[in-house]
């Protein structure tokens, strides 16, 4: 029996991971799943965080817990964004350190590469420039996360991993009007254009960004992928000081052609303009995934077919089941 920890399953992402563990229960796999909400167990609490897994001792963690929102949230609440996902990195590491956790498996961003890294970028483009200002504090957390993971394993001979996802949406999303993502943010504003028969929707920025977009579902299926890929295997195809998997689709769309397939989708017909008071953000960010492509993963689920999925999802939530954080 296998015991597994996942910090933030009522997350996007913790939240798709949990659903394909417990299917796998299902089909007969030995597992136990351990879970808490944030109000049972703030990870930003080391006493707590310490007390949890030494009461726990789960054999296997996996980290989708964090502060998590989109260019607006990262540039207008840096200190957030910084100080939590930091100390909830260093409370889930060490303190599963502290409690014989052997295999942990952390999500960071594509945010944590140079803005000019080549494109698409590469496991290597990591701290060789620059980051992107509207979410260095972000990025500088994820950072750590990864050398967290590469310090234990270096000094301690524990097998902590890390998977680095692009841009993610699908069911579970954030569809707050400021603080979400781009992809969720425009279906929430073409939805409530389209019914409130409005002329205009506005979009942020030049529309001219690039950005590669991953359905939740193929995340998730990507983290177990890593997560139970053997010692030896997972050390082959990383480094010790290089220790990170990129995940994604291996395809970008502008915001343009985003907000123009997102309009189709939900039947809006009217004007699309750009408000380039609001930041673009990088200009450009593709992943390279020919590493976990080797590795035998690829994703699945086209953007038209995801975006029709979740914003169906979206239609079946009432307004106060949303999360409008
Ligand atoms: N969404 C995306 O586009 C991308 C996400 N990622 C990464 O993927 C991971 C999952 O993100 P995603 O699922 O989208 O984010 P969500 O915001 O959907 O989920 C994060 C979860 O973490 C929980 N959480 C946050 N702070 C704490 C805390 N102090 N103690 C306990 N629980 C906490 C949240 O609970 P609550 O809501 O109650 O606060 C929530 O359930 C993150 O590491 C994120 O950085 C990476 C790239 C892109
Ligand atoms: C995953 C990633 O997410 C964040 O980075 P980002 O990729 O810039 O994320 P975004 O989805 O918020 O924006 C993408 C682009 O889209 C444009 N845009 C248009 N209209 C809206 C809009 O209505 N909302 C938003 N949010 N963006 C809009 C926006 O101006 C930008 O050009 C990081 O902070 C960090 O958290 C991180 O790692």
């Amino acid at each position: 029996m296998r015991k597994i920890y996942i910090a933030g399953h009522r997350g996007m992402v913790g939240g798709a991971i949990l659903r394909q563990l417990k299917a796998r229960q299902a089909d007969g796999e030995a597992l136990e799943l351990v879970t808490r909400t944030h109000s049972e167990l703030d990870l930003t609490d080391q006493t707590a965080v310490r007390a949890f897994m030494q009461a726990e001792r789960p054999d296997v963690v996996i980290l989708a817990a964090a502060k998590v929102g989109g260019i607006h949230a990262n540039n207008t609440y840096p200190a957030d964004f910084i100080y939590e996902n930091l100390m909830i990195e260093c409370n889930v590491i060490h303190q599963a350190f502290a409690a014989g956790v052997r295999r942990l498996l952390q999500l960071g961003s594509s945010c944590i590469y140079p803005r000019e890294a080549a494109q698409p970028m590469r496991e290597d483009a990591l701290l060789t420039g620059v980051l992107e200002p509207t979410n260095e504090p972000y990025a500088v957390a994820k950072i750590a996360g990864i050398k967290l993971c590469e310090s234990y394993n270096r000094q301690h001979g524990v097998d902590y991993r890390s998977v680095m996802p692009t841009n993610l949406y699908g069911p579970g999303d954030n569809f707050h009007p400021e603080n979400s993502h781009v992809l969720p943010a425009l279906i929430r504003r073409f939805h409530e254009a389209k019914r409130d028969g409005l002329e205009e929707v506005v979009i942020w920025g030049t529309g001219k960004p690039r950005r590669e977009f991953l359905h939740v579902d193929d995340m998730a299926e990507a983290s177990l992928f890593v997560m139970d890929l053997p010692q030896d295997v997972y050390q082959a195809n990383t480094q010790p000081m290089l220790s990170h998997i990129n995940v994604g689709c291996g395809q970008d769309v502008s915001i343009a052609e985003l907000a123009a397939l997102i309009a189709k989708i939900t039947g809006y017909s009217g004007r699309i303009t750009q408000d380039t008071t609001k930041p673009d953000g990088t200009k450009r960010k593709l992943m390279d995934v020919s590493r976990l492509a080797e590795m035998g993963w690829k994703a699945r689920i086209g953007l038209e077919d995801g975006i029709r999925e979740t914003y169906a999802w979206f239609l079946d939530q009432s307004a106060g089941d949303l999360r409008a954080k």
